[in-house]
């Protein structure tokens, strides 16, 4: 089976990151190959353009792609979001000159120029919100457009605002969200490779929800027991085990990695002591 992956940009680095802590590492292979074989057999990932990914995946030429969902919609390719991944979060936004002083972009009563790479979704959010405007198609750094008089305004990808604030321009309404997903052909489960796509796509959520969790392991003696398990965040139903040794326990349970240092500290003022820290790799479902 074959995963579209970006060959280049903000995408690949974290994507292939992903592939590597789901065990699928593409092998050495010619520096210019854009087909790589990987440590998995019979799964190669084919190494395209990020905006090219969704239709790739349509056409059947990858059961799956890893690409933008902001992509996804723009191509209009018929294919499955089957996994949201936790990164490349940005938002689509409409943006125009601060001098303009816009608050509602709905109230500008006459055409304005728009450049954008993203033609298609620019057209459906200018209708919806019956903004008149003329479409200037460029293939990226919009933000430069407007000062160069290419266009009044833009409609583009935004994340800490730096960009846009750093030519002058003022985000006056979102467009749509956009993270990095898993997209899938329509007919994946029809297909002879159907049970590899099923197990890469188990593997990826499994080390999409691992992130940021942690396993901790601690001795508890017996009085202490209640009190500790009390202070355990509400979601949790630990495992516990009794010590072969002493009226001791072993409380075993999973922890979001931002509220370990309050758990950690809780645990030890109830009495938990021993207490370690271990990082999961994957939780499968
Ligand atoms: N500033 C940003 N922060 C986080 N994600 C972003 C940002 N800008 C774009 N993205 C997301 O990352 C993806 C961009 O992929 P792309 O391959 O186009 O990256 P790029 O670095 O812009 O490469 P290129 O040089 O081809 O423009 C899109 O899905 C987009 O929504
Ligand atoms: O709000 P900010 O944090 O400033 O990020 C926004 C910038 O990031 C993206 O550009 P990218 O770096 O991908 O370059 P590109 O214009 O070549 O796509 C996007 O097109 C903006 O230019
Ligand atoms: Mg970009």
């Amino acid at each position: 089976m074959k995963i579209a992956v970006p060959n280049k940009g903000r995408l690949q680095r974290p994507v292939l990151d992903l592939l590597y802590a789901v065990g699928i590492r593409p092998l050495a292979s010619d520096d210019r190959a854009l087909i790589l074989p990987t440590s998995w057999d019979g799964v190669q990932l084919v190494m395209v353009r990020t905006e090219d990914i969704p239709n790739i995946v349509e056409a059947g030429a990858a059961e799956l792609g890893m690409t933008g969902l902001d992509y996804v919609v723009e191509s209009g390719a018929e294919v499955e979001e089957l996994v949201r991944l936790d990164f490349g979060r940005a938002k689509l936004v409409l943006a125009l000159p601060i001098s303009w002083n816009i608050e509602d972009p709905t109230k500008i009563d006459r055409e304005i120029r728009i450049a954008t790479k993203y033609v298609n979704i620019a057209t459906d959010y200018l209708k919806r919100k019956g903004i008149k405007a003329k479409l200037v198609k460029i293939s990226g750094a919009a933000e430069v457009m407007p000062s160069l008089n290419a266009a009044d305004g833009i409609i583009d990808v935004t994340n800490t605002g730096t960009t846009l604030r750093l030519h002058g321009l003022n985000p006056v309404d979102d467009v749509m969200e956009t993270y990095a997903v898993v997209i899938g052909n329509k007919n994946w489960m029809k297909s002879d490779e159907a049970d590899k796509v099923n197990m890469v796509l188990t593997m990826i959520k499994g080390t999409i929800t691992a992130r940021g969790k942690k396993l901790i392991l601690m001795n508890v003696p017996n009085d202490d027991l209640d009190k500790v398990l009390a202070s355990l965040p509400a979601m949790l139903a630990p495992a516990i085990t009794r010590l072969s040794r002493g009226d001791v326990w072993e409380v075993i349970t999973v922890v979001d990695e931002r509220d370990l240092p309050e758990v950690v500290a809780t645990l030890r003022g109830k009495g938990a002591k021993d207490i370690l820290i271990v990082d999961i790799e994957k939780v499968i479902r």
